[in-house]
């Protein structure tokens, strides 16, 4: 089975909310992506518009690709996600004081308070997804609460690789794969995130479960490494072009 691939472009907007401009512009991350081959864009729409804008949402929901829209669960978010009716919403804990998302949600303790909003974006025509963490009270939760998609958090997993912790990275994989598999057996499509990298992202792909990762912190970041010396060379062109030099053929 194929395994389909979202790329995150948060990032893009936090360097370009850095200088408050125009540049670099998720929107035009997200054509490179979905020309690059990635089969969905995902934009989390913070309550503090840290970085992805209502603007750059209106864009990336007209792209010709399915947009999964993260969002917290909250009157403001369900009404903008009803409005524009992206492709996907995926509900995620969202606290302000956070760097990124720390965890997954509370579906035990908030399932009154998600259930409405999960209906309401159900009755839009929007597929649900549900940010939780691999855990099989919490998976149960997600299937009561009757989201088609849940998407597993895998920082704590990628965190435990980070630190070259081999027994935890160990177990947090089998709780990943665990939970996987209990899922898909309660009918809900499974996808996972937060810090994947290559070598993470090839393990867990080795699970069948998984139909979609989403991806985009360190893709971000690797473009710098990957593109830094084309765009050095276009700029060594353009400054040779000006001098006269011979740049101005290139
Ligand atoms: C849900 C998830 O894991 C990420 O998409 C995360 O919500 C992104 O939030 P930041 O981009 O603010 O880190
Ligand atoms: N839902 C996870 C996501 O969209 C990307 O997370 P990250 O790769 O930016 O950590």
């Amino acid at each position: 089975m194929t395994i389909r691939l979202g790329i995150n472009v948060d990032h893009v907007a936090t360097v370009r909310n850095a200088r408050g401009g125009a540049h670099p512009d998720p929107v035009r991350a997200a054509k490179a992506a979905l020309a690059a081959g990635a089969d969905s864009i995902t934009a989390h729409l913070r309550e503090d518009r840290r970085h992805i804008r209502d603007a750059d949402i209106e864009a990336l929901r007209l792209l010709p690709a399915p947009l999964n829209f993260e969002m917290a669960a909250t009157p403001e978010m369900v009404a903008i996600a009803s409005r524009l009716k992206p492709h996907a919403c995926c509900l995620v804990p969202e606290r302000r004081a956070e760097r990124t998302t720390e965890g997954g949600l509370d579906l035990i303790g908030q399932k009154e308070a998600l259930a409405p909003a999960i209906a309401t974006l159900k009755a839009a025509g929007i597929r649900v997804s549900l940010f939780i963490e691999p855990t099989a009270a919490v998976i149960a939760a997600a299937a009561e609460l009757g989201a088609p998609v849940i998407e597993l958090h895998t920082g704590t997993w990628c965190h435990a690789l980070a630190d070259q912790d081999a027994a935890k990275s160990a177990a947090e994989f089998e709780r990943i794969k665990a939970a996987a598999s209990q899922g898909a057996s309660l009918g809900l499509e499974i996808h996972a995130g937060h810090g994947l990298d290559y070598a993470s992202a090839e393990q867990i792909s080795a699970l069948p479960e998984i139909a979609e990762l989403n991806i985009g912190h360190f893709l971000i970041g690797e473009a710098v490494f990957v593109g830094l010396g084309n765009t050095i060379a276009r700029m060594r062109q353009a400054m040779e072009r000006g001098r006269g030099m011979r740049g101005a053929a290139a």
